[in-house]
């Protein structure tokens, strides 16, 4: 098959146009619709550098040297460096852009260091040698946050395209050392560079796509996070809780018990019409916030209305959920709420329950649980009723 420089030269333009396309849909989400915007952004530099470099290395023999070499390999080793902090930033919001300046900027100097010997073989090696790992990196990353994610069958495989594309530069790496000297003029019309060509476009795409369904999954998890969580306090709401309840119970027939600890916030009313309803929420968030280290990460704290929370134990009896409840009611009643200079003393009463033979549904456990609260409340408030 003969290869024509109209063929690789329309290729690449292709792939320096998706780059270019690519940069420009990020940038958008970034700035207009404001998703993940600074993962966005820095997709939209990672195309950007690709788009810049491969242009410049297209240029290579026409414009000088100083311009279309090293600039060029520090622009596709940027662009790799890039891609490899987006997914951590999409992901979980941190963006670790200082491993990757550093990565780049030692890397740069030691391809500065190196002599050009006019087929750029070192260069070549370091780039797509050190974008493998950068991208194998990030693969790594997503592949155990999307395994770690609850609630859901597992996303992992999403983040394959990463390995996928860490081999290929593996790949385009390893073929230096077979055809020394390609890379030099990304137009060349061995087959060799025809190929690599191809392998650019699929990276283009594959990383992209992949990133978006990235961004994508962590929309879908920011909804279901909206859908399933009180706006003032974060609980569970009654919805979200009432769920987990019956997953419990369903759990509880087949063998695994839990507890309920019913927390009801003591003359809340006298609160508010004191201090006004903005004290009220400040105390609801507080209390919420005091109390949850007292939990495990399996436990479920939900708000079921007002001032009335509700904490799910599973595989707790109700020994082990007093000493929780009791420890619960020593925190809130430990630290008064201080609002615009005055301290009010908060205080709760509790009321536990386990589940037990008889109990037709959670709600059986539910109402004893608000039947020992309510004891609680007329024992005089802030103890601990079972
Ligand atoms: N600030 C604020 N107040 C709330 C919220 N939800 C319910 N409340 C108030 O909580 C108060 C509950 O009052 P009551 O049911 O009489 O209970 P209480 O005053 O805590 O009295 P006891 O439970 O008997 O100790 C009411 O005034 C509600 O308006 C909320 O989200 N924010």
């Amino acid at each position: 098959m003969t290869i024509t420089l109209a063929q690789t030269t329309t290729l690449l333009a292709t792939v320096v146009f998706m780059h270019g396309v690519s940069a420009l849909v990020w940038a958008t989400l970034a700035m207009v619709a404001r998703i993940a915007p600074r993962a966005s952004l820095t997709m939209a530099a990672a195309n950007a550098c690709a788009a810049v470099a491969l242009t410049l290395m297209a240029r290579r023999g026409a414009w000088p040297d100083a311009w279309t070499h090293w600039p060029a390999d520090v622009l596709n080793l940027a662009s790799f460096a890039l891609l490899g902090a987006a997914v951590p930033g999409i992901l979980t919001s941190r963006l670790p852009w200082r491993p990757a300046a550093a990565v780049v900027v030692a890397l740069s100097l030691v391809m500065l260091a190196l002599p050009d010997g006019g087929d750029m073989r070192w260069q070549t090696r370091i780039v797509s040698g050190a974008g493998a790992v950068l991208v194998l990196v990030a693969g790594v990353v997503a592949w155990r946050h999307l395994q770690g994610l609850h609630g859901r069958r597992t996303p992992a495989p999403l983040a394959l395209p990463l390995f996928l594309i860490a081999l290929l530069l593996a790949l385009s790496c390893a073929s230096s050392f077979v055809a020394p000297g390609h890379g030099h003029d990304p137009r060349s019309t061995e087959p060799i560079n025809l190929a690599l060509l191809w392998l650019a476009l699929l990276m283009t795409l594959l990383q992209n796509a992949t990133l978006a369904f990235l961004v994508m999954m962590r929309l879908i998890r920011r909804i279901e996070r909206l859908l399933e969580r009180d706006p003032l306090t974060d609980a569970l709401n009654r919805g979200a809780f009432d769920q987990a309840l019956a997953q419990a119970h369903a759990g509880w027939r087949r063998g695994r018990g839990y507890a309920l600890v019913m927390i009801d916030m003591d003359r809340f009313k006298q609160l508010n019409d004191t201090l006004g309803h903005a004290a009220g929420d400040a105390a609801l968030r507080w209390m919420v916030n005091e109390v949850r280290p007292c939990l495990r990460e399996v436990d479920r704290f939900g708000r079921l209305g007002g001032e009335e929370f509700c904490v799910l134990l599973p595989d707790t009896d109700i020994a082990g959920a007093a000493l929780v409840a009791e420890r619960m009611r020593a925190l809130v009643n430990a630290t008064p709420l201080r609002w615009l200079e005055q301290d009010w003393p908060l205080s709760a009463s509790l009321g536990i329950a386990e589940a037990e033979p008889g109990d037709a549904s959670a709600s059986a456990v539910l109402a004893r649980a608000d039947a020992a609260m309510y004891r609680a409340k007329h024992q005089g408030r802030n103890v601990v009723q079972a």
